[in-house]
């Protein structure tokens, strides 16, 4: 198993080419299930999510093709099973997705239940019950959802009773074949389900509203292929200004969309980096001096997202002041706490929140990386860190991240892979 080395201290200047988004691709893969036509992806990072993910469709009869570095095909004109096994379904959470494809296309299917970044008990059963009122029939066997829809879904009202990105999505991939209206309230509205929509609805399907709360879909008969670029990442892009505002120096984030990170720049801006936003890219410099203390609360999108909470911890760490993050999504997302604390920060966790004292700097240590994006955290506070960081268990971070230490050394960091002993 490999471990990222940091020599820390030392500014970033440079450009960073955004990828195509982790949490996009991986649903968008499972469009292939609902048609009989080739998909193409473009702008897909290469990540073991999406390897994991195209291990599984393979399983399930796709035939899977990458074409150079960033195009990916997928053709199911026949599927050859309808299960998804464990080993295949336990590495992440998306894989849980292909069973409202497959219910819909061969009316039957067994599924593992999901694995995914322990971050939380995270159930599914919204995504359950939202199967069921589309007339699914569903029974837990061995760690197993086994379920059946003779005749195919059907179209349902579906009110979620919190917001949850994984039901949403399920539910959307799950209506475009059913007969009859579905419709969804209290939807979840990030970016990704509008990347979802925009290729479903590009291949034939019918649903108005993706990135609203109230999301109608009219079931079609038959999809057909597209070609679809997977919108840029916006998790790593906030990753990258935050490693700039962390460390210091001046990054040009380019191929983003900064419109989907609206929650986020005002408060690196507070925290006292430079933030220059123009069409596609982003600038972020920040000069000497301590940052300043922000609290932030994570929400549902449009709000902070938890996927960036970690990272932003590592930025008001080193603040002239106090800082309270509260988690309000996953209830056990604090894990990078205790490893950031063995770099010098003082971090008091209550419950939900976590009490940052900020410190005048941070010391290298040996830390580990727990799940993914608490991995991203301990990387900007290493490339902060005076000394030599060393951070283990990095197959967390290759889930996500696409050639992060290519990307971070292109501007002038001091970090490489090398193999842990
Ligand atoms: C692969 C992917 O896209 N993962 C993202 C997705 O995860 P994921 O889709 O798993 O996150 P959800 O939005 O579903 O989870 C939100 C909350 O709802 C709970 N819940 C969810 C479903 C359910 O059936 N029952 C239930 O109780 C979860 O445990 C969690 O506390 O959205 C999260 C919230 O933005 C992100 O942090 C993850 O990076
Ligand atoms: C939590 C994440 O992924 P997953 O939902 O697959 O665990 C993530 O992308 O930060």
């Amino acid at each position: 198993m490999d471990k990222i080395v940091i020599e820390g201290g030392f500014p970033l200047r440079g450009d960073i080419r955004i990828s195509g988004a982790k949490n996009s691709a991986i649903k968008l893969m499972a469009v292939c299930l609902l048609t009989d036509q080739q998909i193409t992806l473009t702008n897909m990072p290469r990540l073991r999510d999406t390897r994991s993910m195209g291990q599984l469709l393979t399983h399930l009869g796709v035939e899977v093709g990458e074409v150079g570095a960033s195009t990916m095909t997928l053709h199911a004109p026949k599927l050859s099973s309808s299960e998804a096994p464990y080993d295949l379904v336990r590495k992440m959470r998306a894989t849980f997705n292909v069973l409202g494809p497959l219910l819909a296309r061969e009316e039957e299917a067994r599924v593992s239940l999901p694995g995914g970044c322990a971050i939380g008990a995270r159930p599914v059963d919204l995504h359950l019950k939202a199967l069921e009122a589309m007339g699914a029939k569903i029974e837990l066997e061995q760690g197993y959802v086994v379920a059946s829809a003779k005749g195919g879904l059907r179209g349902a009202e579906i009110s979620f009773p919190f917001v949850s990105v994984g039901a949403t999505e399920h539910a959307l991939l799950s209506a475009v074949l059913a007969k009859g209206e579905t419709v969804l309230m209290n939807a979840a509205r990030e970016p990704e389900i509008i990347d979802l929509a925009n290729c479903l609805n590009a291949m034939g399907a019918k649903i108005t509203g993706a990135g609203r709360s109230e999301v109608r879909i009219e079931g079609v008969a038959k999809l057909g292929g597209v070609e679809h670029s997977v919108v840029p990442d916006r998790i790593e892009a906030g990753t990258y200004a935050l490693a700039a505002a962390t460390a210091g120096g001046s990054v040009r984030l380019t191929h983003v969309r900064h419109d989907h990170l609206g929650a986020l720049w005002p408060l690196i801006a507070q925290a006292g980096a430079r933030v220059s936003l123009d069409d596609s890219t982003v600038l972020i410099e920040r000069g000497t001096g301590r940052p300043n203390p922000v609290d932030i609360d994570t929400q549902a999108y449009p709000g902070f997202p938890t996927d960036l909470q970690a990272q932003f911890m590592a930025l008001v760490g080193l603040a002239d002041g106090v800082s309270i993050i509260r988690e309000n999504i996953f209830e056990n997302r604090f894990m990078h706490c205790p490893e950031l604390t063995r770099m010098g920060a003082d971090i008091t966790v209550r419950g939900r929140e976590a009490i940052v004292r900020g410190v005048p700097e941070y010391v290298a240590a040996p830390v580990m990386a727990t799940d993914l994006r608490a991995s991203a955290s301990l990387i900007n506070a290493g490339l902060a860190a005076r000394g030599e960081t060393h951070i283990s268990r990095v197959y967390h971070l290759d889930r996500g991240f696409e050639h992060i230490e290519v990307k971070l050394g292109q501007c002038g960091a001091r970090i490489k892979r090398v193999p842990d002993d």
